[in-house]
């Protein structure tokens, strides 16, 4: 727990510094418009601020909005102050469609969903990326720029991402789609967004070659030079600073910080489980956090046996975890080595180079103080979902299903409560929960005419320079 005097200063300047240590250090306006480090690193707050025991305890009888506030003021520092975050986080969680903004919906007596899929496009991803939305127009209005926005999408953070930002000034966004790989629903989402700043492609490859693609531009000087690029992805630390804040609201209902708290997470760029670990490093008192993986195993082989090596992308009925590259993980490596950022970009250039990395015992240990982790293959995933729906009358999607079946056999306490994070709306995923469950999920109201809308999409080669220069063709300028 916390000590006295963090605890009695949690708003102490935060400063945010290079997982590669090759970067200067940041406050957060800076951090939230830069998205990638100059050194190609992730950002993270200089230390995990503490919060204190009462003021966990006081969040169980607060608004979503409230929570969100108390949980991110730290990292914000005095760049907001507390009445303008408050108005910003008020504003983004008033678009979601249940007053809980997150509910919890208990399965058993062990068992609980935190629904995550309240926001307009109907994804966790929508929780972070309403805010940033938010908080780009608010950091973009202060500095006269332009800035130019560029993503990788499995599917559910390009729609997230377009309907935080499409339409607004001083923003355009280019969002990159593995072709072919994700589901029409998802799709549609973003492609049926016409507005002139949103710029869709679908590119001949997987998510990881997208994501790749998008992290080199960070590095090209020529991109640099003309244009303010930032990140929407998890890449970003703004994303998954609001990440953080469904675990202190789902806990401290649950008994927190009285009582210790598991989380299941399905888990594919490893940004929403990472959010996790930075809460128990805030001081929620979280008993285990079980990274869920489809066959796209890295995580779990790494965390298991120490494995990191990338294999290909295999396509599955749960797209937007069809990640073997996980961007995030570097932020938690970065933790286990000491923070030593010339070992981290000793490490992950050889990563770049090899696609393999082993990682030692005395790591693993660490990460295993917290982490355990399950690989969840396509039988049970369609059992989780069949079974979610015979025993409680919940219909999940593939994502949740993952992250259900890795809760049910991860070895935890019984007098533990395990809340599994239900990232996606069933309807995003007609097919599959109606292979598994015999029910076709309904669209909901506001997307109901989806299938009627017309589509704007580019297809690009899965090649840097293609993608270069579409961008650099159609974006902004910086300076307008
Ligand atoms: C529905 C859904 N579940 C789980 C994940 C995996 O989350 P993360 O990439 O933060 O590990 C994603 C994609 O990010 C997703 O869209
Ligand atoms: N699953 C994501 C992939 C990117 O993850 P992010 O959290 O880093 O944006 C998606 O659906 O797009």
């Amino acid at each position: 727990m916390p000590s006295d005097s963090e605890a009695a200063n949690p708003l102490a300047i935060m400063e945010y510094i290079s997982t590669r240590g090759g970067a200067a250090p940041l406050d957060f306006e800076q951090v939230t418009l830069a998205g990638l480090a100059g050194d190609g690193g992730l950002y993270v707050p200089s230390h995990w601020p503490k919060l204190a025991e009462g003021d966990i305890a006081d969040m169980a009888s607060l608004s979503y909005s409230e929570v969100a506030v108390r949980v991110m003021k730290p990292f914000v520092g005095d760049v907001l102050s507390e009445g303008e975050l408050r108005d910003l986080c008020d504003k983004a969680y008033g678009r979601f469609a249940h007053k809980a903004v997150t509910p919890l919906v208990q399965l058993d007596g062990q068992h609980w969903l935190l629904e995550l899929f309240h926001g307009p496009t109907l994804a966790f991803k929508d929780v972070a990326l309403q805010l940033l939305g938010l908080l780009f127009e608010k950091f973009l209005a202060r500095q006269d720029k332009h800035l130019t926005v560029v993503g990788a999408t499995s599917g559910d953070t390009g729609s997230a991402a377009i309907d935080a930002l499409a339409g607004r000034e001083k923003v355009d966004i280019f969002m990159l789609h593995p072709d072919g790989r994700i589901s029409d629903v998802q799709r549609r989402q973003m492609t049926t967004v016409l507005a002139p700043n949103v710029h869709n492609i679908a590119i001949n490859g997987s998510f990881d070659d997208a994501q790749a693609m998008v992290k080199r531009m960070f590095a090209d000087e020529q991109v640099m030079d003309r244009f303010a690029i930032s990140a929407v992805n998890s890449i970003n630390w703004a994303r998954l600073m609001a990440q953080i804040v469904y675990y202190f609201y789902a806990a401290s209902r649950l008994g927190a910080p009285h009582r210790k708290v598991a989380f299941s997470v399905p888990t594919g760029n490893f940004g929403d489980v990472f959010a996790g670990y930075v809460a128990a490093q805030m001081g929620l008192p979280v008993e285990r956090l079980v990274v869920a993986t489809n066959v796209n195993d890295i995580l779990h082989r790494a965390l298991r046996k120490g494995d990191y090596s990338a294999d290909t992308v295999t396509p599955t009925a749960a797209p937007s975890m069809d990640i073997q590259i996980s961007s995030n993980f570097e932020r938690l490596l970065f933790d286990l080595e000491g923070r030593d950022g010339a070992k981290t970009a000793a490490r992950m250039k050889a990563f770049e180079e090899s696609r393999d990395m082993q990682i030692a015992p005395e790591m693993l240990e660490k990460a295993a103080a917290i982490f355990t982790s399950e690989r969840v293959d396509p039988d049970s995933m369609t059992l989780a979902m069949s079974q979610a729906q015979e025993d409680s009358g919940q219909v999940i999607d593939p994502h949740t299903a993952i992250g259900l079946s890795a809760a049910r056999s991860a070895d935890i306490d019984p007098s533990v409560p395990i809340v599994t994070l239900a990232t996606a709306h069933p309807a995003k995923f007609r097919d599959a929960v109606e292979r598994a469950t015999g029910m076709r999920p309904a669209l909901p109201r506001r997307i109901g005419d989806l299938f009627d809308r017309e589509e704007a999409c580019d297809k690009l080669p899965g090649d840097y320079d293609a993608v270069k220069a579409f961008v650099t063709t159609h974006a902004t300028a910086a300076n307008g």
